[in-house]
């Protein structure tokens, strides 16, 4: 029989998407043991701390302690609690950094480490350059790095072996796959049109069915589906981050000033003027009644409004449009993502790929499956 293989990953983020993730690995167990790997957690960071097993290249956090965290996490309390228990070590702040580099640096070349990043900051991008620099894989449901500069993304690319991330755009759904087997074939990409949120799709069918915009977005965040602020999503933010990625994947070589981007709400309510809670409480009221007429107009004319992205040639645009209610777009509901790609291939039938297209489970299952894909890679 064939020797097991390990994977040793840090996982960087605990919040919604990452503590479903270890949910996954630990219920996985027996799964992975009969295809024969083994993911072995070797730390855990969030924007604070990093808990890490005190032997990173014979230990690993137990299960049990998987699911401390777990729990740690979901009562908002810092990994900083843990320490003393069990077999682990807790750095804080400025020695975070320094720790994962080692750590990156022990692993990298020896057994192979995964850095897993499930937070939502931009800041993880100069440690997943330099990981992917000390030979470690890098698997990415945060969208940001990918979405820095141009240089950043280039070396987070660089080894395309090395680098997998399906849930930036669709969250479990195969579209980074899909789309790069198109291109592998050498079969050019001319087009891509899509409703890529999972929240406004949330919100648009909703809407439809006469619920106050303050309601549903409130709801959408409660399901898991917006970023940790939902004006990310709100703003169109979160969908030209995705085009960017998708832009990119197909070969353009732009930054994020190039798209064009629609947002849902005024200046005046923006991250700089207002917290999320105020604007969750006294913002997004006041935004009921427009978009409550924009919707009822829609309807006369037999259209729904969706968020669409348009990828076509060098143009990027996201936005809301008026649509027929019984198009491949119109008909989403809820948080489906729908993505058509145009190529030669599939030039007058597009290639369409739909489904749940956010929440917790479904994207923590996309880097899962990400991770596991990985697994060549590692002795
Ligand atoms: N939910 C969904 O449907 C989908 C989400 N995604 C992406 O998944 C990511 C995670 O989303 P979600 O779980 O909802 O977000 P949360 O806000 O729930 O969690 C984010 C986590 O990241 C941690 N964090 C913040 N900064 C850093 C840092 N510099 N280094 C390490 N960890 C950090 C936070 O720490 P602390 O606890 O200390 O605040 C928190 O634990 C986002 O990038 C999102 O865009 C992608 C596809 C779908
Ligand atoms: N907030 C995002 C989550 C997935 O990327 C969305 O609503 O689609």
């Amino acid at each position: 029989m064939a020797a097991t293989k390990i994977i040793p990953l840090i996982l960087m983020g605990c919040g919604g998407v990452g503590r479903q993730l270890l949910q996954h690995i630990v219920s996985c167990r027996s799964l992975h043991a009969k295809l024969g790997v083994h993911l072995r957690v070797v730390g855990v960071c969030d924007s604070k701390s990093l808990v890490a097993t005190s032997d990173v290249s014979a230990r690993e956090l137990n299960d049990h302690f998987l699911s401390e965290i777990c729990r740690v996490k979901s009562e908002s309390s810092s990994l900083s609690t843990l320490s003393g228990f069990g077999e682990c070590q807790v750095f804080l702040d400025l020695e975070l950094r320094g720790k994962l580099m080692e750590i990156a640096s022990v692993l990298g070349h020896s057994t192979g480490l995964a850095l897993v990043d499930c937070s939502a900051s931009s800041e993880t991008v100069g440690v997943l350059t330099s990981a992917v620099d000390l030979g470690c894989c890098i698997v990415l449901a945060n969208k940001k790095p990918l979405t820095s500069s141009m240089e950043d993304y280039d070396k987070l690319v660089s080894h395309p072996r090395r680098i997998r991330h399906e849930s930036t755009v669709g969250a479990g759904l195969p579209v980074i796959a899909s789309l790069n087997r198109i291109l592998l074939s050498g079969d050019p990409v001319h087009r891509v049109v899509g409703s890529l949120s999972g929240t406004l799709g949330y919100v648009m069918s909703e809407l439809e069915d006469g619920k106050p915009l303050s309601q549903v977005v409130k709801a959408a965040k409660s399901l898991g589906y917006t970023e940790p602020d939902p004006r990310d999503d709100l703003s169109g933010m979160d969908v030209a981050r995705k085009a960017l990625i998708l832009s990119r994947l197909l070969g353009r070589r732009i930054n994020m000033d190039s798209i064009k981007i629609q947002s849902l709400y005024p200046e005046e309510m923006g991250p700089g003027v207002m917290s999320v809670e105020d604007f969750m409480s006294n913002g997004l009221p006041l935004l009921d009644k427009d978009i409550e007429e924009r919707v009822r107009k829609a309807s006369q004319n037999g259209n729904v409004l969706r968020y669409v992205c348009v990828i076509d040639g060098s143009r990027c645009d996201v936005g809301i449009q008026e649509l027929p209610k019984n198009s491949a777009l119109g008909r989403l509901r809820g948080s489906d993502n729908a993505l058509e790609i145009y190529s030669r291939c599939y030039s007058e039938q597009p290639l369409v790929i739909q489904g749940a297209g956010a929440g917790n489970d479904t994207t923590a299952a996309g880097v899962l499956a990400d991770i596991l894909d990985l697994q060549d890679l590692f002795p």
